[in-house]
């Protein structure tokens, strides 16, 4: 606990993997595994729950866990040559004890832990590119969950790589939310092969069916779904549950896109990660970047960073 209130524990999960407690002053809490230095829980201080994990996730390796907040590194997607999504949600991250400090002032009340990858010889075999991800998770004063990443390259060699905050957010029914902030926008549809089209509706709903863009049918029957990446979007996104009167609002920096995902689409492959009827209880409102270019230097890389806050958060008057 610092002079704050704010306090970090470390506990191990029940297959021994270290886990991070995060604790803010007013009693807000979030916890992040080493298994994918992934955000895994976020809860107001009356315990509620604002992130979605599914009641059929794996906690340990070589499983990604379907649900809180993977980090999807060095590709997001399938835009690239390794696995869906890259390696980082599957890799062991360490604690890093000494962290470099915040500016002045900067860690006031916050409760934080910052969390390195670097990749092992086996990932250098599957994508040559020496670098140290850095992961700073922290709870403000106030409940946000902000998460701030900065990759490092380490051997000069310029790389590009795409990055992605594959957020699950909890949600009482997805034919209950609107997304606003992609009005507009361009986007490319995963359910036709990543062709751009423009976002006509004001905002988002998923009460009926989502059709893929093109109008054509889907190739299976009673499918509902959306995999969709806006393309250069606002740096704030909103969710709204109207039936939990809950709002989630997504502030974004270093991140130009945002992924929006729901596996309603009943013979999807994902489907089966998920308990009954599970997946109509989560929302992905992701903020990525799908394309970035590391320079030769050691510098450290700008900060890709997502703050997400919740009404639910805010004390009744
Ligand atoms: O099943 P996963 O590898 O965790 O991916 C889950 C989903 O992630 C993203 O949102 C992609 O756009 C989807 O196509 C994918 O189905």
């Amino acid at each position: 606990m610092n002079n704050s209130g704010a306090a970090v524990e470390v506990t191990k999960d029940r297959n021994g993997i270290d886990q991070i407690l995060l604790r803010n002053p007013r009693g807000t809490s979030a916890r992040v595994s080493l298994h994918g230095g992934q955000v895994l829980s976020w809860r107001t201080d009356r315990g509620e729950e604002l992130l979605f994990t599914s009641s059929k996730a794996i906690f340990k390796p070589p499983y990604a866990v379907r649900g809180g907040i993977p980090i999807c590194f060095p590709q997001f997607g399938q835009r690239g040559s390794l696995e869906q999504h890259g390696f980082a949600r599957n890799r062991t991250w360490i604690i890093d004890e000494n962290p470099p400090p915040w500016h002045p002032n900067g860690s006031n009340g916050k409760a934080y832990i910052d969390l390195l990858l670097k990749p092992s010889e086996d990932d250098l075999k599957i994508w040559p590119h020496s670098f140290e991800f850095r992961l700073r998770v922290y709870l403000t004063a106030d409940g946000n969950l902000s998460l701030i990443s900065r990759i490092r390259n380490i051997n000069c060699k310029p790389f590009s790589f795409s990055i992605a905050y594959h957020t699950y957010f909890s949600i009482s029914d997805i034919s209950e939310v609107r997304v606003e902030g992609l009005e507009t926008l361009d986007y490319l549809d995963n359910l036709c092969q990543r062709e751009r089209f423009t976002e006509q509706g004001d905002a988002l709903t998923f009460e009926s069916e989502v059709k893929p863009s093109n109008g054509k049918a889907f190739q299976f029957s009673e499918s509902i779904s959306i995999d969709r990446v806006y393309l250069g979007s606002r740096d704030v996104v909103a969710i709204f549950d109207h039936e939990r009167k809950r709002t989630f609002s997504i502030r974004k920096e270093g991140l130009p896109d945002i992924g929006v995902w729901n596996p309603w689409e009943k013979k999807s492959k994902a489907i089966a990660d998920f308990g009954d009827e599970e997946y109509k209880q989560m929302l992905c409102v992701n903020g990525a970047a799908i394309e970035k270019h590391t320079h030769s230097s050691r510098a450290l890389g700008c900060p890709f960073k997502l703050r997400t806050a919740s009404n639910a958060n805010k004390k009744n008057p």
